[in-house]
């Protein structure tokens, strides 16, 4: 289990990572999501002791990371893949980590294997891989210690579809054993169809956290209106906050039947009510964090 308790982090007068507190538990794949910027690497880092905090605590399983003897057996951690040595053979990096933390040669040639670098690639120098390469050569040294804990930045970075799809099903079947994965993304879809759990972080904060179910429940009500004019003020006599979606629409935070019902009591005709799940995680990250995101998102013209 990962805990992170008000974990706070300044560069100067900039707030960089503010007040987070979140729990990534056994069995589950958290995703951790923001834009650009949003504090998604320093927390990762505070995570692994790369980084001090200035206030509050990360834990992984119940200890801080410098805290844990031999960590690779109990933390994998892939941060930045292009950040490998560039000069070491793919098999290089892999056989040092084993040296390093005790484990058999052998172990190198399997995580070739589970990661689908061939043996001519494993010989070739990390200068020369693609980015997809080295995010297979940075999933195999995080894996390598067999550890309970994963970490992962990114980690979709570089991957070609078929490549995003055999890490999704490497990391279920992680998960599925028992296995705490923290994914960061800003891959909205990607992360929507693995992560269990999600952690929406915008300018350094928490925006939201929740499992799935419960982030993609809380999308709201989806109401097309006959008359938009009639809508919004029914709506805004039931005090219902609710915004255009597009296409004459509108998304209200609230349930349909809320919104069924203030539509009824002031006789608008509507043409669509229904829950807004089907909008997907993105149009909710765009709405949760557009005030911490560096272009204003005009939601207009974005259908729910
Ligand atoms: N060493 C540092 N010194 C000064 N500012 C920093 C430092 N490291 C990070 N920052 C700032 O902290 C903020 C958060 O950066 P961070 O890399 O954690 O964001 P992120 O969510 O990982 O973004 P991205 O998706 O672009 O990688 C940014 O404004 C960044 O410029």
């Amino acid at each position: 289990m990962i805990k992170l308790e008000g974990v706070t982090k300044r560069y100067g007068d900039y707030t960089a990572v503010d007040d987070v507190s979140f729990v990534a538990q056994p069995g589950r794949v958290t995703g951790f999501l923001g834009p650009n910027g949003a504090g998604k690497s320093t927390s990762m880092r505070i995570m692994v002791g790369l980084t001090p905090p200035d206030r509050g605590t990360a834990t992984i399983g119940g200890l801080k990371y410098h805290d844990i003897p031999n960590p690779g057996l109990h933390v994998g951690v892939l941060l930045d893949a292009s950040a490998q040595h560039a000069g070491r053979t793919g098999r290089e990096v892999l056989a040092l980590s084993a040296l390093t933390m005790g484990l058999k040669e052998k172990r190198v040639d399997e995580m070739l294997e589970l990661v689908g670098l061939t043996e001519s690639e494993s010989k070739r120098r990390v200068r020369n891989y693609s980015l997809g390469m080295r995010q297979r050569l940075g999933i195999a040294n995080a894996l390598i210690g067999d550890p309970s804990v994963l970490i992962l930045d990114e980690p979709a970075n570089g991957l070609d579809p078929a490549g995003i799809h055999w890490m999704r099903t490497l990391l279920r079947g992680y998960a599925e054993r028992g296995g705490t994965v923290l994914l960061s993304s800003h891959l909205l879809h990607e992360v929507e169809m693995i992560a269990d759990d999600m952690v929406l972080i915008g300018r350094g904060k928490i925006v939201k956290q929740g499992t799935k179910a419960e982030l993609l429940q809380t999308a709201g009500t989806f109401v097309k209106p006959e008359s938009p004019e009639k809508l919004t003020a029914a709506l805004a006599e039931a005090g219902i906050k609710a915004l255009p979606s597009g296409d004459g629409g509108f998304r209200a935070e609230c349930d349909p039947i809320v919104v069924g019902r203030a539509a009824a009591a002031a006789g608008v005709v509507l043409a669509e009510l229904r829950p807004a799940e089907g909008a997907g995680l993105e149009e909710m990250f765009l709405e949760l964090t557009a005030d911490d995101a560096r272009e204003s998102i005009n939601t207009q013209g974005v259908s729910a």
